[in-house]
C-alpha cells in the first residue's frame, strides 16, 4: 500500500472571532509519521478537523497527493484513503470489537442488496475474506483475545486499539491519530510505540497529535509544532526538541 502526501498551505480557520488556525503549513512525506505537537489551544485538533473534512478551511489548500480536498465533506476525503481516531473515542459500546472493526471495512464490500438479501456465495465469501481482514487487524493491534467482547467493558487503552484498528479496516492511506496515547500508562505507551511504527511500515502515512513529547520524539520522523494557530517549529525530533522557542512554547509548560 503507498501511502498519501498530505501539504497544508496557508491553511486557516476562525470561529466566531476566535482564531484557532490561524497559518499553517506543514508536510506529511509518504509513508513516514509526521508528529504534530503543541499547546492546549494551539490548533491541533482543529488542523485536523480540517484535513478531514469536518470543518471546511476559511483559507489556503489542503492536498493529499496533489489533489486539493480543502472543501471536500468528509466522506469523500475518507473515499479518498483518509482514516481519523477521535480525541474522545466513538465506538459502539454495546458492540464487540470485531463488529466495531467490521464497520470500518464495510465500505469496501461491493455487494449488491439483492445479493445480499439472496445470501449468493459470492456474497458470503467477500463477507468471509472481510472478516478474515479484520481479525488480522485485530491482532496487529494486540487485542485477538478481546475480538468478541463488548467494547464498552474495555480499558481506555483497549478501546483506543480497537479504534485504529477501525480506522485501519478503511485501507487508509494516510492515517491521523488525535493523541493515542492519552491515558495510557507506560507499558500501553511503548507498545502503542511499536503499533505506530508497524502501521508506517505497512507504508501508511501517520499524522500524530499528541502531548507526550517522550511519544512523539519516538515515534515521529519529523515534528511540526503549533503554537497560537502558527506553525513555530519544524524538523527532525532531537533538533526540535533542543529550539528555545519549542521549549518556551511546549516544553516549558505543565504539558511537557
Ligand atoms: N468548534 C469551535 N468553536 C469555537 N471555538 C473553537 C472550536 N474548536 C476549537 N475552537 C477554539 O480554537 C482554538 C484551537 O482549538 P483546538 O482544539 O484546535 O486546539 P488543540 O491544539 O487541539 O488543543 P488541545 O490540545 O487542548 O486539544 C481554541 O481556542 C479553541 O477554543
Amino acid at each position: 500500500m503507498a501511502g498519501a502526501a498530505l501539504e497544508l498551505w496557508q491553511v486557516a480557520k476562525r470561529f466566531q472571532g476566535v482564531v484557532a488556525v490561524d497559518c499553517v503549513s506543514l508536510a506529511a512525506a509518504p509513508g513516514r509519521v509526521t508528529g504534530l505537537i503543541g499547546p492546549n489551544g494551539s490548533g491541533k485538533t482543529t488542523t485536523m478537523n480540517m484535513i478531514t473534512g469536518l470543518y471546511p478551511t476559511d483559507a489556503g489548500h489542503i492536498r493529499l497527493d496533489g489533489v486539493d480536498i480543502a472543501r471536500l465533506a468528509p466522506h469523500r476525503v475518507a473515499a479518498l484513503g483518509v482514516a481519523r481516531t477521535f480525541q474522545n473515542i466513538r465506538l459502539l459500546a454495546g458492540e464487540s470489537t470485531l463488529h466495531n472493526v467490521m464497520l470500518g471495512a464495510h465500505r469496501h464490500q461491493s455487494a449488491r442488496l439483492l445479493d445480499v438479501l439472496l445470501g449468493l456465495p459470492a456474497v458470503k465469501r467477500s463477507e468471509a475474506r472481510e472478516t478474515a481482514r479484520c481479525e488480522a487487524l485485530i491482532d496487529l493491534v494486540g487485542i485477538s483475545h478481546l475480538r468478541d467482547s463488548a467494547v464498552g467493558g474495555l480499558s481506555y487503552g483497549d478501546r483506543r486499539r480497537v479504534e485504529i484498528a477501525r480506522a485501519l479496516a478503511t485501507r487508509p492511506r494516510l492515517l491521523l491519530l488525535d493523541e493515542p496515547a492519552a491515558g495510557m500508562n507506560f507499558a500501553e505507551k511503548r507498545a502503542l510505540a511499536d503499533l505506530v511504527v508497524a502501521i508506517r511500515d505497512m507504508g501508511i502515512t501517520v499524522l500524530l497529535i499528541e502531548h507526550d513529547i517522550e511519544f512523539v520524539a519516538q515515534v515521529s520522523d519529523h515534528i511540526v509544532v503549533l503554537n497560537f494557530g502558527r506553525e513555530i517549529a519544524a524538523g527532525p525530533p532531537e533538533e526540535v526538541r533542543r529550539m528555545p522557542s519549542v521549549i518556551e512554547a511546549y516544553l516549558g509548560t505543565e504539558d511537557a
